[in-house]
């Protein structure tokens, strides 16, 4: 079976503010269907190599060019969906009307732009307030209006730089299931938190980033289950790795059917708190 090539390159990739250099090297590679994780100290470049990868940023170094080959800021932004830590709204216009005229931007007519803005509006739970100005809403519903946004023209490849932040545990779990949703239908997906533990239970892959520079994770982030049988003390309990939920579920069945007494079968996430750790331990 042959891997589909990436949606999204970024290669030797590096942006300085003045004397600043805020990334001074990045490689990264997004592939369709999979959700990436972005994960970094504050002030690590994160958003500055999301902004780099939307085209709204030039990089000082470096090459950024989809699959097939296109590097014209132009048409990889039609492709791109763009979701930024602080969504700001037309505060006067309503979630309706914002997503509409994204919309048009992107080339709908008005028909199409409006059915699409009403779909999105229901995808991300504020059909409530489709024409209610978005001055309105709280920061976490214009956070979801930000996601609406950002999926106005279907992208095949989706940036989102912290889009949990201000959501209620709901909307966070609801995102979860958005953004697996567009990677099923094809999309790559990057996204960056600092929300580790949400980030384990998203993300098929992981970019770690510090002072500027994408590292390989420092520790393994294959999935961890503790295993603990029947009077076996807490503290002996034994934490094995295992690929995926479908490999647990046979190690399970398996020790069962043979009679082991499993007292406690738990999964640990992937390891990525303490990959994220190392990666920061110079941190004083
Ligand atoms: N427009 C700018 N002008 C000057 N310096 C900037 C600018 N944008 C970012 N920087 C600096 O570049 C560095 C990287 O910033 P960036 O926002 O990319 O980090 P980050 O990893 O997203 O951080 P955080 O997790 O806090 O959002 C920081 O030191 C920041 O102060």
């Amino acid at each position: 079976m042959t891997t589909p090539p990436p949606a999204l390159t970024g290669v030797g990739l590096a942006r300085s503010f003045g004397a600043h250099h805020a990334v001074v090297h990045a490689d990264i590679a997004l592939h369709p269907g999979r959700i990436t994780g972005l994960v970094g100290p504050n002030g690590a470049g994160k958003t500055t190599l999301l902004l780099m990868l939307a085209g709204l940023l030039a990089p000082d170094r470096g090459v950024i060019a989809t699959g097939d080959g296109v590097a014209d800021p132009q048409v990889m932004r039609s492709r791109i969906g763009w979701m930024p830590d602080v969504f700001g709204t037309w505060e006067s216009l309503t979630p309706r009307e914002i997503l509409v005229a994204f919309g048009r931007l992107n080339g709908a007519d008005r028909a199409t732009a409006d059915q699409r803005a009403r779909d999105l509006l229901a995808q991300v739970h504020l059909v409530e307030f489709t024409d209610h100005p978005a001055s309105g809403l709280s920061r976490g519903q214009k956070q979801r209006l930000g996601l609406a946004r950002a999926l106005v023209n279907h992208p095949r490849i989706l940036l989102l730089d912290e889009p949990a932040s201000g959501m209620d545990p709901r909307s966070r779990i609801e995102l979860r299931g958005q953004l697996r949703a567009v990677a099923d239908a094809g999309a790559a997906v990057l996204v960056s938190s600092h929300i580790l533990g949400e980030l384990e239970e998203m993300v098929d892959d992981v970019v770690m980033m510090t002072g500027g520079r994408t590292r390989p994770p420092a520790a393994s982030t294959t999935p961890r289950w503790r295993v603990r049988l029947v009077n076996q003390p807490p503290d002996q309990a034994v934490v094995i790795e295992l690929a995926d939920d479908a490999a647990a579920a046979a190690y399970l069945a398996h020790y069962v059917a043979q009679g082991t007494p499993v007292a406690e079968f738990t999964r640990l996430g992937n390891g990525l708190e303490q990959a994220y750790l190392d990666l920061d331990a110079d941190r004083t």
